[in-house]
């Protein structure tokens, strides 16, 4: 889609890296000639995914929970340590689980709040203040959900994924005077290793409830996510763009 070397020279993070959507998007910036850090929580699993992203470029990994302050301020000096600056970050870290909103635990709308909402800010911040507003450059791409018509079957998620939502348009225009852009991608259903704890029965003839009538991939969302981190996109900011094949329109996701 884009010269070879587009991102030639940019140093980027994308948290979730070893898995999914983010390893696809992992792979599409070191095709692009980026240098790329990968964080998540289980190493074992950064080092499956560094290994086979070498293939590609430079790629780097650390362990983090992106719901832990002190782990995220860690994997802000790793990337001191190796590159002393940062061009990208792709908060793509999260997850939860389907529940009626009924059934959803105290513990439970917790853990999804700060994985998804809490997570992504911590991880923000900290890396904003280490680097892009001292940079005065930066661009930050969050990736959410599809929230259009709220999320029945996981409440929790879309509460914490309008939340961020709102929050990239907050710092479109507080950051903008530094030069960071922060947009969001909002996927609807990809086929990817995330789908794989949902229950068949819950997947089944989700496809039929979506005008192009299949899923999405884990590359359909890193070719958008590239677009809005390239230059292509330099007068982008605060957006939120759909990646559902119009599911968000039409159709039922869920019975009533
Ligand atoms: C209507 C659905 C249509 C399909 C559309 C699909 C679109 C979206 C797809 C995706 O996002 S795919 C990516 C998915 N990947 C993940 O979700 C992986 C990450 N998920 C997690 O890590 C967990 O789900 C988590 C809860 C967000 C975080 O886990 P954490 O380790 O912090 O918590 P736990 O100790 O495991 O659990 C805490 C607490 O949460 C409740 N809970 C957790 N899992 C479930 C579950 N499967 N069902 C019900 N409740 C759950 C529970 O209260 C846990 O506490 P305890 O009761 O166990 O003490
Ligand atoms: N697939 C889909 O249909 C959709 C996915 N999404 C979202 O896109 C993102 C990627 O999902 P996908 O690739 O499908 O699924 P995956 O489950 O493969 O990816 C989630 C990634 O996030 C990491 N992660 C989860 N919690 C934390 C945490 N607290 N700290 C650090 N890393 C964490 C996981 O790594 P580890 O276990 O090592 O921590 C994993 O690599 C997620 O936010 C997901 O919710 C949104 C809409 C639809």
């Amino acid at each position: 889609m884009f010269q070879k070397d587009i991102f030639k020279g940019q140093k980027v993070v994308v948290t979730g890296g070893g898995s999914g959507i983010g390893y696809t998007t992992a792979k599409h910036f070191l095709q692009y000639g980026a240098e790329v850090l990968i964080a998540s929580r289980k190493e074992e699993k950064l080092i499956k995914a560094q290994t086979e992203l070498q293939e590609f470029g430079v790629c780097e990994y650390q362990v983090c929970d992106i719901r832990e302050v002190e782990s995220v301020e860690l994997l802000a000096e790793k990337v001191k340590s190796l590159w002393g600056s940062l061009d990208i970050l792709i908060n793509n870290a999260g997850g939860q689980f389907p529940s009626r909103a009924e059934d959803i635990k105290i513990k439970g709308w917790n853990a999804v709040i700060n994985n998804n909402l809490n997570g992504t800010w911590y991880v923000s911040q900290i890396l904003a203040k280490a680097f892009f507003i001292p940079q005065k450059s930066g661009n930050i791409i969050n990736i959410i959900a599809n929230v259009f018509r709220g999320f029945p079957g996981m409440a929790h998620t879309g509460a914490a994924r309008a939340g961020v939502d709102n929050l990239t348009k907050s710092l479109a225009v507080e950051w903008s005077p530094y030069q960071i852009r922060v947009n969001a991608v909002a996927p609807g259903i990809i086929k990817s290793t995330g789908l794989e704890q949902y229950p068949d029965e819950i997947l089944k003839g989700l496809s039929d409830q979506i005008p192009l009538k299949t899923l999405g991939s884990t590359e359909d969302v890193a070719n958008l996510t590239t677009f809005l981190a390239s230059p292509m996109a330099k007068f982008i900011t605060g957006e939120t763009v759909y990646l559902d094949g119009g599911q968000r329109l039409w159709g039922d996701v869920f019975k009533v």
